[in-house]
């Protein structure tokens, strides 16, 4: 299937219909719901309300999904985490390309969103944003700056910080990493999946999927 280019010369999957003959070509290419697939996971969707960076609702709906290989490794680091006594708690993980667009247009600080020129691997259904919670409590392990904090302290290498702190960053950062999984260079809570340049940007709401 041909898709047609958006202004920035990027191809978009914007169609109902071109994501699902892609998905019945090859399965890889569906988006899960990772609560579905994960039944303990648990999911603060931020952008579903208005307690996040752009102070506005951006998602009708508080879901999660991801393509099934990036679900398939999710479930598995949930397992080894539990064991431990810790568990996943997500932010945001599919984000359509229109909200990637929104977020570019008001965001004071440009490198912590991705450019709409190249897109976010979010739009990839290939990044996740998360944290640890203990198991026990539901609370979140203490990590160097609330999720979405556009500060230096949020970067992965900073090292100011209480140890408590650095261990619970490690924890997360090395377990993500040991399933496929890179967290990006300012944003501790961002992990792209290794395998994301396979998978096309997509512009669909979750309603729609
Ligand atoms: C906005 C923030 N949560 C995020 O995901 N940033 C990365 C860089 C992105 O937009 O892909
Ligand atoms: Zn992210």
């Amino acid at each position: 299937q041909k898709l047609k280019a958006n202004p920035y010369g990027l191809q978009v999957v914007n169609s109902y219909e071109d994501y699902h003959s892609s998905y019945a070509k090859d399965p890889k290419n569906k988006l899960i719901e990772i609560q579905k697939a994960i039944p303990n996971i648990k999911l603060d969707i931020r952008y579903a309300t208005k307690n996040n960076f752009m102070n506005q609702v951006m998602y009708k709906e508080a879901r999660a999904f991801a393509r099934k290989p990036v679900v398939e490794q999710l479930k598995k680091i949930q397992f080894a985490l539990n064991k431990k006594g810790y568990g996943l708690k997500i932010f945001d993980a599919y984000r359509p390309y229109t909200i990637t667009l929104a977020f570019y247009q008001k965001a004071k600080d440009k490198n912590f969103v991705a450019n709409p020129k190249k897109g976010s691997k979010h739009n990839r259904g290939c990044a996740i944003d998360l944290t640890l919670i203990d198991l026990k409590t539901g609370k979140e392990l203490q990590m160097p700056t609330p999720y979405d904090s556009f500060a230096a302290q949020a970067s992965p290498s900073y090292s100011n910080l209480p140890a408590p702190v650095i261990k619970n960053r490690t924890l997360l950062i090395t377990t993500m990493q040991a399933y496929g999984f890179r967290v990006i260079t300012n944003e501790w809570w961002h992990f792209d999946f290794v395998g994301w340049k396979k998978y096309p940007l997509m512009d669909i709401p979750f309603e729609k999927l």
